[in-house]
């Protein structure tokens, strides 16, 4: 039984947490929400876990490090310089971050590696993503995770190899690279599907998300999981063994 901590409480995923816990083994440790005391949370948590906003990724690492507990990091939106605070960070303390908690898409990234390196460049990798009309970020963090492990799984790097937001003459599509496209309506949870497009064929993996619970739970299972561990950066697949 582990005491959690929430951060981003009154969003859709840190009521979801909170029903999770409600509904689970462990206790609430407490919950902050914008401007309130991080630090004070992590004090008397087992382990702090946000759902919040990339600006408060300083603030919650510090916090972490402070406090001397684990975080899980399920914020997305996430840029070059979030990754590196993380990797300094993972330094004092152990971290999980991670687009997407769910059984499910982390078993869908571990096709999508295994089917992009067997089908080599030829196939081309276009990734599409749907939510719900309130989202603020574009790709999802999902996306962004596949795109990696389809990257990772052929050896080039995704940030010069993506093509994102195409409008208007935008030429022929780039030799290897991943594209992205982001669909935003209704209340949508999260619609992910990975296509590999060859010639005259198409293979399509896709995972859909029923309801955010499914994201509340997989937290708490990293978020125990992280407890007692040495410093380090970890990912769902080192939780489910995948
Ligand atoms: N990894 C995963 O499996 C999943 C990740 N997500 C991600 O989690 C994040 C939250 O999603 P969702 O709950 O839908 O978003 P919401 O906007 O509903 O909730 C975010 C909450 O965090 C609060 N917040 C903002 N800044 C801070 C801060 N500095 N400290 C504490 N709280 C803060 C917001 O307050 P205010 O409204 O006042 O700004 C809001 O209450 C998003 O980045 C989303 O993409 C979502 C689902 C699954
Ligand atoms: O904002 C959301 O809702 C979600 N965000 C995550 C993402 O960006 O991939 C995970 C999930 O798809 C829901």
């Amino acid at each position: 039984m582990a005491a959690i901590g929430i951060i981003g409480r009154d969003g859709r995923m840190g009521q979801a947490i909170a029903a999770a816990v409600e509904e689970g083994e462990h206790t609430l440790a407490g919950a902050v929400d914008k401007g309130e005391d991080v630090a004070g949370l992590a004090d008397r948590s087992d382990v702090l876990i946000d759902f919040s906003a990339p600006a408060a990724l300083e603030g919650n690492l510090h916090a972490a490090i402070g406090a001397g507990v684990p975080l899980l990091i399920g914020t997305t939106g996430l840029g070059e310089r979030h990754h590196s605070a993380i990797d300094d960070a993972a330094r004092a303390v152990p971290i999980l971050q991670t687009g997407n908690t769910s059984l499910g898409v982390t078993m869908l990234a571990k096709l999508v590696r295994e089917a992009a390196q067997a089908l080599g460049p030829d196939w081309d990798v276009e990734i599409v993503e749907m939510h719900h009309r309130k989202k603020v970020d574009a790709p999802s963090g999902t996306a962004l995770l596949l795109g990696e492990a389809a990257a990772e799984a052929r050896g080039i790097d995704l940030d010069t190899n993506s093509e994102r937001g195409r409008d208007g003459v935008t030429g022929e599509r780039g030799d290897g690279s991943i594209g992205f496209a982001s669909l935003r309506g209704g209340t949508v949870t999260g619609d992910h599907s990975v296509i590999l497009a060859g010639q005259n064929e198409r293979i399509v993996l896709s995972h859909v998300a029923e309801d955010r619970a499914l994201f509340a739970r997989g937290a708490l299972t990293g978020g125990a999981w992280l407890i007692g561990r040495e410093p380090g950066r970890y990912t769902m697949e080192n939780v489910l063994g995948l």
